[in-house]
């Protein structure tokens, strides 16, 4: 049996790339951008003013002057006015190019207005105050954006202000997600009594919404001609097929024997963890990737997060994000041979530190406790014993 860093690392050498696509920046929230965006202006453009006011020049204040006859008023987008001699000022609005015979900015809070003649309540002003310089953030040329960035929405602010109104980003793996087993029904039927309801497909599809992918979703029940017609289906049609349920030992565990018939390679099948033992992962020579998951559902959702997201980030070549690290709040004895991924409340502390409360629960079918945790803490394969106020990654889910 493989150790969790052998099984994320087979997983990761097997990241795919899908290529790129061009589409409209308003629709990229979410995407990996696959280029490099420079500014086509400076950034600001010009000289802004950034306070509503009177813009003067700062040498006639220094002189004593206090009174300024308002020449014009210049709202924002207008080409800029300038003053004939600098008993004026111009009546200025946030947003506007400061004209060149200008110099510093009074705000309305500062000001005095009678009879078309501002006056100066402050004794001292600082000379280019409440401006922006042109090119102060970014030059003409500038790189503002390197591919692997996240479209978040400052992003797309940025996209938006320098024209890129069409971006190359990464093109995102056509997905399946396939339960299994005859005694899942779906959500809105009853269930006889020794049925239930499938739900961990839901849950795995409502990560991947999150994620901006869109999946197809599939049920196989556990006859072995079905299964290996819809799979053969699914491999010509997807790039990823994401299993769960039917691949430990027992009698109806079908799905590994098929994928095998449909020769897709097994790069393993176990690993050294609780939950989520009997995870199996393969490959199509040339073809889609396959990971079928354990069908219990706390087993299939850390599964996801430990394996899958880390293999979609490196697939669609996001920016490497540093890893997530909190404090257990409670000693814990766990003694297996397995590196325990341990389910946790998170809350974060008056100083600033994110706590950990193991929240443990009745194992890997116990969705009822999932529900009511936001983290699995990642907890060393070489320790039993686990104090309170020792530091572990965690795989967060629950944004707090
Ligand atoms: N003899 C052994 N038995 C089992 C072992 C083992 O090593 N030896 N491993 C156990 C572990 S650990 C797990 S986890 C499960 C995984 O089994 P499968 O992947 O084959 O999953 P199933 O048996 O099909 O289902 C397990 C459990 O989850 C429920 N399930 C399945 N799919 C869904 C779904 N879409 N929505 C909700 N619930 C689902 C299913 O009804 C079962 O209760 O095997 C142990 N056995
Ligand atoms: O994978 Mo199992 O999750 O240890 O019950």
């Amino acid at each position: 049996m493989i150790t969790v860093e052998q099984a994320e690392k087979l997983i990761l050498a097997n990241a795919g790339d899908y290529g790129n696509e061009i589409i409209s920046f308003d629709g990229s929230l979410g995407r990996v951008l696959a280029e490099t965006i420079k500014s086509d202006r400076d950034l600001p453009p010009f000289n802004r003013v950034s306070m509503d006011g009177i813009a003067i020049k700062y040498e006639a204040f220094a002189n004593g002057q206090r009174t300024f006859t308002i020449k014009a008023t210049q709202a924002a987008g207008d080409t800029p006015i300038d003053i004939d001699t600098q008993n004026e000022c111009v009546e200025i609005m946030t947003g506007a190019a400061l004209p060149e015979s200008l110099d510093t900015v009074v705000r309305y809070e500062d000001i005095t207005i009678e009879d078309e003649k501002a006056t100066v309540v402050l004794n001292e002003l600082r000379k280019g105050q409440n401006l922006h310089l042109q090119g102060a953030d970014r030059k003409k040329g500038d790189i503002v954006l390197t591919p692997g960035r996240l479209i978040t929405p400052a992003v797309l602010n940025m996209l938006a202000s320098v024209g890129e109104v069409e971006v190359r980003v990464k093109r995102k793996p056509r997905v399946v997600i396939l339960s299994s087993g005859n005694e899942l029904v779906e959500a809105d039927k009853t269930p006889s009594p020794f049925q239930i309801r499938r739900s961990n497909n839901y849950m795995v599809r409502a990560v991947l919404d999150q994620l901006g992918i869109d999946a197809a979703m599939l049920h196989l029940p556990d006859e072995p001609t079905v299964i290996k017609q819809t799979l053969q289906q699914c491999l010509y049609n997807f790039d990823v097929l994401l299993l769960s349920g039917g691949i430990s030992m027992g009698k109806f565990d079908y799905i590994p024997e098929v994928l095998n018939e449909l020769r897709v390679e097994q790069i393993f099948h176990k690993v050294q963890q609780r939950p989520g033992k009997p995870f199996w992962f393969g490959k199509q020579a040339e073809g889609p990737v396959v990971f079928a998951f354990p069908g219990n559902p706390v087993a299939t959702f850390m599964c996801v997060q430990r394996y899958f997201v880390p293999w979609l980030n490196k697939t669609l070549s996001v920016d490497e994000r540093t890893s997530k690290y909190a404090v257990l709040d409670r000693d814990l004895k766990f003694e297996p041979e397995l590196k325990y991924f341990l389910q946790v409340q998170l809350t974060s502390s008056a100083e600033g530190v994110l706590l950990a409360m193991p929240v443990e629960g009745n194992g890997s079918g116990d969705f009822a406790n999932l529900a009511d945790t936001d983290a699995f803490m990642e907890l060393p394969l070489e320790k039993k014993e686990f104090k309170k106020g020792e530091v572990y990654k965690i795989w967060q889910f629950n944004i707090l």
